[in-house]
């Protein structure tokens, strides 16, 4: 489904190249819930910047659902984007003067939905986050958590092959944070939507199915700290 392969970036810092990833391989298979973890300056925003089609990679490839985006011309990859990936921010970007409702219904109207079907599909989504009898009010009138619970409805609008969720919870205390990562857990055993959660820290991603960790720019096998909690337990070698 989401396929990386040789992926490798550098910068041009003056005239001197910088690498800042190495080498990447990995795959995401529809339904999967996992975890890019990695601490500051690992390269984590410059390999969802790649995924996401945002910057072109120096060397390697990242396909999703079967399309080579880094082939693709930067008109066809803004169309790919808005049909294909869903994004979460961790400061919510939502758009303050529209309603909760027409937040999330604003990708759809990109792509031409009529209002009614608009209006049903986000109401379907608010009621799955918990958010059915908010629909009318503004982001400003809602707690942080709240707030992602909008962007997370809005992310899955367009029913896109895979969202990218960039620290979801870096804004949130811990209690709320532990409540935004079971939703999303939810979202992903109930209606199977694939996600890949960028964040630098082991409470989230051990929480995860599987971790994909990046060390200075290339992968290596996830710390202990960091270990599922569906994994820990279960021992290592007999
Ligand atoms: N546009 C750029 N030009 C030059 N160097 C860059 C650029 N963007 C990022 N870098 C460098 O690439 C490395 C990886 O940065 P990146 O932002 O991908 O890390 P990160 O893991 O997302 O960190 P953080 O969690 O702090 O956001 C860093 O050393 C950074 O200084």
């Amino acid at each position: 489904m989401l396929a990386v392969q040789q992926l490798s970036h550098s910068f041009l810092n003056g005239t001197e190249p910088t690498q800042v990833l190495a080498g990447i391989d990995f795959r995401v298979e529809r339904g999967e819930m996992v975890a890019l973890l990695g601490s500051s300056g690992s390269g984590k925003s410059t390999l969802l910047n790649l995924m996401a089609g945002l910057m072109k990679p120096t060397e390697g490839s990242i396909r999703i659902d079967g399309h080579q985006i880094e082939r693709m011309s930067e008109n066809a990859l803004a169309v790919f984007r808005r049909t294909h990936i869903g994004f979460i921010f961790q400061s919510y970007e939502l758009i303050p003067h529209l309603t909760v409702r027409e937040n999330v219904e604003l990708p759809l109207v990109f792509q031409g939905v009529k209002a009614k079907a608009r209006r049903a599909r986000a109401g379907e989504l608010l009621d799955r986050v918990g958010l059915s009898g908010k629909t009318e009010m503004f982001p400003s009138q809602l707690s942080g958590g709240q707030q992602q619970r909008v962007s997370i409805a809005r992310s899955l609008v367009t029913e896109p092959a895979v969202v990218f969720a960039d620290e979801p919870t870096g804004n949130l205390d811990t209690k709320t944070e532990a409540e935004i990562i079971d939703l999303l857990i939810e979202l992903n055993e109930t209606l199977g939507i694939t996600f890949v959660i960028v964040t630098h820290e082991h409470e989230v991603a051990r929480r995860t199915k599987r971790i994909i960790q990046l060390r200075d720019g290339k992968l290596v096998e996830p710390d202990p700290a960091a270990e599922p909690e569906t994994r820990r337990g279960e021992g290592g070698s007999p």
